[in-house]
């Protein structure tokens, strides 16, 4: 898209919580102030006027002077602050160094804070150092701050505007910041237009006054058609995290400019149609269901990511068909799954568990009897996916005769045994693990009839899914005996959340290990997720890339270098590629790569293109019949 470099608007921005996270003045009062009993108090004492200042609820040219007393900084803490400061610049305005480079004769900072600690910051983003209009400290003779230049008009309250109307700016200015005093410049008639930035503090008062709410720099220079780092603001794009996904996810999101809302628990379809309206990427574990009603609520929805491996939870043709891409994490989990498999098997088949529940009784029953070795035993999978290949390894070094049966063709692992049905593999084994993938025709595939047609005594395994298995027939096995034990890990229903209790007719049967679905939570498991999963789902948002969906075509994209990307998903129908290329042609737009990838519902096709075009180009792409959606990257 063309955007605009030359005459951009005078620009105005504020330094303390919009140029830098935070407010330079109580940093200086806490790095004065370290070691001294009184620095919490103090520094309250600052943020409080800094605060009340902000919101225009007291004198500014007052507050300023209060806070001054208050300090007790010396030009060293000074120094100190400048490094502090530097790694403490807002993202949006490091992502964009080159347009403050480029634009620097446009761009001002005026700020009620101190020039020993602002031009330093901002020189290095290429803002101009005369450019910068700011307060003064007037030291003693040891360095000690003693007072600030009373000449100063920014000492003074409508000091901005005063400044201001001083610079004598002609043609269009436009102010940022997070304060009452940055939206008086727009109030006085001095800039043209308001922009309350929130990408640190959102001040509900200020807001409510502004133009426009600028969540990011990024989000300015977007709103003004002007050149930035980022084709569409990412602080315009919500991302939705449910289910305490693991916190590295939430920081992934974040260091890139999304506008990030994580949620602990599960949200249930009626809630979830309400939050999904304006989201455009969600996350999402085993709990949560995206069905067809929650996906037509999904306006703006782009791409889901399951922070598990079943995606069975998500309804993946309609997603398909919406252009939406959904990624999992296949193998992020299974070892963890295994190893709990494998403990729940060692310690059901000698009868542990019972013996554990009478000793907590005081009942000390030392015997052998019902207690086996796991050596030598057959143990028979349902199900030879990542999961069952390496459960088989796992339990041959432990001396255990592996069976599997899976409906599709699959390579033995090692001496497993492969059988032709599940009748045969359950009337072998001693030891029955099911890892099944939760797809609506496994539901109780586990139900009396298999239950009968297994050994006497046998150990049963489930950390599949829940709906897999009949609960009150497994229930009955073991009641009867059939099953000497049971480790259960997934449930029909479960808990939404941890404060909901847990219901099951399993609940108090002997040598029954009940868990609840844990058997990919280790901290190992999610903090593999929560990079794994962000990083699939970043690479189709920045850069097209959908390598590893699970309902998309899947293609892996070269990085864009000197080129426009544009994305457009289409119904697999006949012709629509040939119609868009006629678009390229007449148009005469120079293409430099070109890519598709269809599946049964959907084509994908990505076109790096020159970056001169027009907007007509753009507006026949998105209206060509058949699109489903449409975005372009720079
Ligand atoms: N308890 C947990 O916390 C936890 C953790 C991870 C995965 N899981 C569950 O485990 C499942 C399996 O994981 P995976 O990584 O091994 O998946 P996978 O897709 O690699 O393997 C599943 C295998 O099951 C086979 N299969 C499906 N239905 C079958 C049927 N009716 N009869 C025979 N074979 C059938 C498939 O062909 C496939 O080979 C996941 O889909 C997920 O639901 C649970
Ligand atoms: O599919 C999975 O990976 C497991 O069922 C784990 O699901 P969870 O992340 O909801 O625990």
């Amino acid at each position: 898209m063309p955007t605009l470099t030359l005459n951009p608007p005078y620009i105005i921005i504020d330094f303390d919580s919009t140029f830098t996270k935070v407010e330079g003045l109580d940093e200086l009062a806490a790095i004065a102030l370290a070691g001294s009993s009184q620095r919490d108090q103090i520094v309250e004492e600052i943020r409080d006027l800094t605060n009340k200042g902000m919101n225009g609820e007291m004198s500014f040219a007052e507050g300023l002077r209060k806070r001054i007393d208050l300090l007790k900084a010396n030009k060293s803490h000074i120094d100190d602050l400048v490094t502090f400061l530097r790694t403490k610049v807002s993202d949006s305005f490091l992502r964009n160094k080159q347009f403050l480079t480029e634009n620097a004769d446009h761009i001002f900072i005026v700020s009620s804070g101190f020039k020993e600690f602002i031009v330093p910051v901002a020189t290095e983003l290429g803002v101009r150092a005369d450019h910068v209009y700011a307060n003064e400290f007037r030291f003693d003779a040891e360095g000690n701050i003693v007072g600030i230049d009373e000449e100063n008009v920014l000492s003074t309250d409508g000091g901005k505007i005063k400044l201001l109307a001083q610079l004598k700016l002609e043609g269009e200015v436009y102010a940022i910041g997070d304060g009452y005093t940055d939206y008086q410049l727009k109030e006085s008639g001095l800039a043209s237009r308001f922009y309350a930035f929130t990408e640190n503090v959102e001040r509900p008062k200020v807001m409510a006054v502004a133009d426009h709410i600028a969540t990011s720099f990024d989000d300015f220079l977007y709103d003004n058609k002007l050149s930035r780092s980022q084709s569409y603001p990412k602080s315009r794009i919500k991302v939705l995290l449910l289910e305490n996904v693991h916190p590295a996810a939430l920081r992934a999101f974040e260091e890139q400019g999304f506008n990030v809302e994580f949620v602990k628990g599960a949200l249930d379809e009626d809630e979830l149609c309400e939050r999904i309206k304006d989201v455009s990427i969600i996350g999402i574990r085993s709990k949560t269901n995206i069905t067809k009603r929650v996906l037509e609520n999904a306006n703006r929805l782009m791409a889901i990511g399951a922070f598990c491996i079943g995606t069975n939870q998500i309804d993946l043709d309609e997603a398909a068909k919406r252009g939406i891409a959904v990624f999992n994490a296949p193998y992020s989990n299974t070892r963890s799954v295994v190893e709990l498999a494998v403990g729940e098997m060692i310690l059901l088949i000698r009868n542990t568990v019972t013996k554990s529940n009478q000793m907590h009784q005081g009942v000390w029953d030392k015997s052998a009897v019902g207690s086996f070795e796991v050596r030598g035993k057959k143990i028979g999978m349902v199900g030879y996916g990542s999961i069952g290949t390496q459960l088989s390894v796992v339990a041959e070094a432990l001396g255990m005769q592996v069976y599997f049966y899976d409906e599709v063709e699959k390579l033995s692992i090692g001496n497993a045994r492969k059988m032709n049905t599940l009748e045969e593999l359950l009337a072998v084994a001693d030891v029955v693990s099911l890892h099944v993938d939760g797809r609506k025709e496994n539901t109780r595939m586990i139900g009396k009839r298999e239950f009968d047609m297994m050994k006497d005594g046998v150990i049963f395994l489930n950390l599949s899914r829940g709906h897999v298995v009949d609960i009150p027939a497994l229930a009955e096995a073991v009641r009867s005996g059939k099953v000497a034990g049971a480790g259960v890990d997934v449930f029909p229903y479960e808990p939404k959340t941890n404060a909901e209790s847990f219901e099951s007719e399993l609940r108090g049967l002997p040598n029954v290990i009940l868990t609840p679905h844990i058997g990919g939570s280790t901290e190992e498991a999610q903090e593999n997720i929560g990079h794994f999963v962000p990083g699939k789902l970043l690479e189709f948002m920045n850069n097209g890339s959908s390598y590893g969906s699970v309902n998309f075509p899947e293609v892996q994209l070269p990085k864009l270098k000197d080129s426009h990307r544009l994305l457009h998903i289409h119904a697999n129908v006949p012709g629509v590629l040939a119609k868009l290329n006629h678009i390229f042609g007449k148009n005469n737009i120079n293409i430099t790569g070109q890519y598709l990838k269809t599946n049964e519902h959907i084509g994908y096709v990505i076109v790096d293109i020159d970056k001169n075009y027009t907007e007509e180009f753009i507006q026949e792409v998105k209206e060509l019949e058949g699109t489903i959606r449409f975005r372009m990257l720079y």
